[in-house]
């Protein structure tokens, strides 16, 4: 069995809770930017920067990493967005984080899970996310535009993940507005930037999509790969979670967009 499927097999698990109680959390409720007229408006390339303690493919990444101290920086470097991982089991996330997270910031927040059943969308925005994150590998085609349009009657910003081209074809029979490449294969683990590349073209011949590339970005050389064919953002997780100098490594990947890709 793969990896992604071992997750939600679990996730399926913890369905009934969730739907047995009603989500209640300690949160100051916030008008955000949309992420998706951030992604549109910018001419440099935005970074949405993760709380990632852990995950099943590094093991622990910063385990003892203070969610709020972690936000403060990436907030305070310009991030257009904060991803906060909510999976428990295998990336040591909880909703806490989530809402510790929304009370301290302004900027929008993604709640980063796997979702299979609104239910999880009602409790993501009642932690206080901005964004919700549909994993096309995990979803029917039906699945996956009833929650689209479930979440964005709830107000919130949908990234749909795609990894290869049929999954692709797949998120562009919804035409959403911000799809994500994750460069790394949820079945497999392998991360590779030239899935961005492979993707960009189909992509980018929609103007009103705002293109982001997932996972694997290190350097300032990422960027520019992924920049280069026309993403407007990054999801970065471990590099930053593991700099000792987060400010500034996130500072160093707001590079400039090409002139052809801004105002889309
Ligand atoms: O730590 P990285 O390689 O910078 O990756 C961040 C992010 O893209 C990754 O955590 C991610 C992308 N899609 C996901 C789906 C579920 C869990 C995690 C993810």
């Amino acid at each position: 069995m793969t990896i992604l499927q071992t997750i939600l097999d679990h996730k399926e698990t913890l369905l009934p809770t969730l739907m047995a109680n009603e989500p209640m959390f300690n949160v100051i409720q916030k008008s955000r930017p949309s992420l998706y007229d951030v992604l549109r408006k910018s001419d440099t390339l935005q970074i949405i920067s993760e709380m990632k303690r852990a995950s099943p493919s590094k093991g622990l990444i910063a385990e003892g990493a203070n969610p709020v101290e972690q936000a403060r920086k990436y907030a305070d470097a310009g991030a257009a967005c904060i991803s906060v991982l909510t999976e428990e089991k295998f990336f040591k996330g909880s909703f806490q984080d989530l809402v510790d997270i929304g009370n301290y910031v302004e900027i929008p927040i993604l709640n980063k899970d796997f979702i299979i059943h609104e239910v999880q969308i009602d409790y993501a925005k009642a932690a206080g996310a901005s964004v919700i994150l549909l994993i096309v590998a995990a979803l029917s085609d039906k699945k996956l535009k009833t929650f689209y349009d479930y979440a964005n009657n709830l107000g919130l910003d949908v990234l749909v993940e795609v990894h290869n081209e049929e999954e692709l074809d797949r998120a562009l029979a919804i035409h959403p507005k911000i799809i994500g490449v994750n460069n790394r294969d949820l079945k497999t683990f392998n991360v590779d930037l030239a899935q961005t590349e492979k993707l960009a073209q189909k992509i980018t011949a929609y103007e009103d999509i705002a293109f982001i590339s997932e996972s694997g970005i290190w350097n300032v050389e990422d960027a520019k790969r992924v920049v280069n064919v026309g993403a407007r953002g990054v999801l970065v997780g471990e590099s930053l979670m593991r700099s000792g100098d987060v400010e500034k490594a996130l500072k160093s990947l707001q590079i400039p967009l090409p002139v052809n890709v801004k105002d889309v």
